[in-house]
């Protein structure tokens, strides 16, 4: 079982505001979120997707994607985390959580990954700080540490990290020098077709993709 938490759109990706214009923001996050859900249905590991959210609009395009919506408790990331992994998937099987903002996403890299699971692992993002992936066997509680310095703070708590050749898992986008770097490992359909309307099709320098 794999869980994908998204805040609502008005107020998620703070960090990345600028990199379009602001009417077009909320788009974006809901592009990103939708490449990022239909790569991870999209691999062969993967049988269901339970998305945590309170937003109405991501909900209704992640449904028709196929994947299932749970509520989100509203006590912040790791609670919403804890409550799609433990309580609504159940600890009974291997779970997987994933942020919403990987648009590189590939099936097969995904695959790759959740293949070295044997233990409570975790992926570091590309910048080696943060993660973009837990996972932990049938019975263990997820215990997910999500935050500023969240790898450290995984590592800490015992989970081991996976540091594979996977580009698209690791990039997540929280600026604008992040999009950047997504257009150049080659972004999801809807991530791409909005940021070309935006002219901002091609891989491009951050400030240029600011700007
Ligand atoms: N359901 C849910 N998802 C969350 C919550 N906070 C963050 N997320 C999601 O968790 C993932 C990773 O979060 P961040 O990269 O910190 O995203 P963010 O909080 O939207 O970004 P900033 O505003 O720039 O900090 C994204 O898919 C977010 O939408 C929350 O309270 N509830
Ligand atoms: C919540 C996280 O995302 P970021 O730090 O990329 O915002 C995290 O890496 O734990």
């Amino acid at each position: 079982m794999t869980v994908i938490p998204v805040k609502r759109l008005d107020s998620a990706k703070s960090r990345l505001r600028g990199a379009v214009p602001p009417e077009r923001h909320p788009e974006l996050v809901l592009a990103m979120v939708r490449d990022t859900a239909a790569a991870v249905l999209s691999a062969t590991s993967v049988t269901d997707l339970i998305v945590v959210t309170d937003d109405p609009v991501v909900a209704e395009v992640v449904r028709e994607l196929g994947a299932e919506v749970a509520r989100d408790p509203g006590a912040g990331l790791n609670a919403a985390l804890r409550s799609g992994a433990d309580e609504v998937a159940g600890l009974s099987g291997y779970r997987a959580v994933l942020t919403g903002d990987l648009p590189a996403l590939r099936p097969g890299q995904l695959d790759a990954a959740l293949a070295d699971v044997r233990e409570r692992s975790f992926v570091p993002d590309a910048a080696g700080t943060g993660t973009v992936l837990l996972a932990v066997p049938p019975r263990q509680p997820l215990d997910p540490r999500f935050g500023p310095h969240s790898a450290a703070a995984h590592r800490a708590s015992g989970a081991t990290p996976l540091t594979g050749d996977w580009p698209g898992l690791r990039q997540d986008v929280d600026t604008a020098a992040d999009l950047a770097a997504v257009l150049g490992l080659g972004a999801g359909e809807r991530t791409r077709a909005l940021l070309s309307d935006l002219g901002l099709s091609r891989a491009c320098a951050p400030a240029a993709c600011a700007g």
